[in-house]
C-alpha cells in the first residue's frame, strides 16, 4: 500500500510537535524517519497508527483518508508490551485480538487459521523452535522479534515500528533490523520505522525522511541521504563519527544467521 502524509501538523498546547509534514512512501518500500530526540517521530507514528489525533493534515493509505486505528496497520514498539509469564506462542496469538477480543485471543479458542498465523510469523522472525518459551527468559532481540511477530499476526499492509532496536546491543538490533526488513520483504510491506542510531538506519533503509523540530528537512534516498543531509537534521556532533563508517552498500547483506523461517508466505 502507499502512504501518502499531507500537512499534517500536531501540536500540544506551547509545542508543536509536527508542522505541515508530508511525504509518500510507495507500495513495499522500508522507509526509515530520522531526527534527534523531541523532532516528532514518535508523534508522528502514533498519528499513523490512529493512537494521537492531528491537528490538521491528513494521512491517506492507497487515497483513502484513514482517521482511525486500523487493524490493517501494524506497530512494533520499542518497549514491546509482551505478557512476559506468556509463551512466544501466546504473545504472538495476542496479535489478533483486533478480531477476535483479547480474552479470546488468550483463552486459546482461535479458530485454527490464527494459530497458524502466528506460527508462520514466529517462523518468519526465526522463533518456531522457541514458540513455547516464556518470553521472559528470552533475550532482548528475541522479545522484539517476538513483538515483530505479534504485529505480523495482525496481517497488516502497513507496519510501523517505533525505535525497535533502541534498547539493544549493536548485534542484537542488527538481526533484528534484519529480521525486520526481510519480514517487509517477503511480505511485500511497506514499513515505516523510526531510528536514532544512523548508521542502522541507513544499513537498512531504502527512502528516508529527516525531521528537525517537526519540520521534515529531507526526504529521499539512502544515496542521497549524505553527511551534509545528516548534518542539517542532526547538527555536526553526532554526524562526526559517520565520516568513519563503512560504505553502507558493503553491509547490506546483513541476513540472521539463523534465517530458516525467512521466506513465509504473505
Ligand atoms: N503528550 C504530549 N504532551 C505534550 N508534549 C508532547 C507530548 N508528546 C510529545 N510531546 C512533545 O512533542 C515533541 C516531539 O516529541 P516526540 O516524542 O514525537 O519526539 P521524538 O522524535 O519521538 O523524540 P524521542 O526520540 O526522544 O522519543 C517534543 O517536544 C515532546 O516534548
Amino acid at each position: 500500500m502507499v502512504l501518502r502524509v499531507e500537512n499534517l501538523t500536531k501540536r500540544y498546547s506551547e509545542t508543536t510537535a509536527l508542522s505541515e509534514v508530508s511525504f509518500e512512501i510507495p507500495d513495499g518500500t522500508f522507509a526509515v524517519v530520522l531526527g534527534e530526540s523531541g523532532a516528532g517521530k514518535s508523534t508522528l507514528l502514533r498519528i499513523l497508527n490512529g493512537l494521537t489525533e492531528p491537528t490538521s493534515g491528513g494521512v491517506y493509505i492507497d487515497d483513502e483518508e484513514i482517521t482511525n486505528s486500523r487493524s490493517d496497520v501494524g506497530m512494533v514498539f520499542q518497549q514491546h508490551n509482551l505478557v512476559e509469564e506468556l509463551s512466544a506462542y501466546s504473545n504472538a496469538l495476542t496479535g489478533t485480538l483486533n478480531r477476535t477480543g483479547f480474552f479470546r485471543s488468550l483463552l486459546s479458542r482461535q479458530p485454527a487459521e490464527e494459530k497458524e498465523l502466528a506460527l508462520e510469523a514466529l517462523e518468519t522472525v526465526g522463533l518456531l523452535d522457541e514458540a513455547g518459551q516464556t518470553v521472559r527468559s528470552m533475550s532482548g532481540g528475541q522479545q522484539q522479534r517476538v513483538g515483530i511477530a505479534r504485529a505480523l499476526v495482525q496481517q497488516p499492509e502497513l507496519l510501523l515500528a517505533d525505535e525497535p532496536v533502541a534498547s539493544l546491543d549493536p548485534s542484537s538490533a542488527e538481526t533484528v533490523m534484519a529480521y525486520l526488513r526481510e519480514t517487509a520483504k517477503t511480505r511485500d510491506l511497506t514499513t515505516l520505522a523510526s531510528l536514532h542510531q544512523v548508521n542502522i538506519a541507513r544499513e537498512f533503509g531504502e527512502q528516508f525522511i529527516g525531521l528537525k523540530q517537526g519540520r521534515v528537512v529531507f526526504t529521499g534516498s539512502r544515496e542521497e541521504l549524505t553527511t551534509d543531509v545528516l548534518e542539517e537534521i542532526y547538527g555536526h556532533i553526532e554526524t562526526e563519527e559517520l565520516r568513519e563508517e563503512p560504505d553502507p552498500e558493503a553491509v547490506i547483506d546483513t541476513a540472521p544467521e539463523e534465517t530458516p523461517g525467512i521466506g513465509a508466505k504473505p
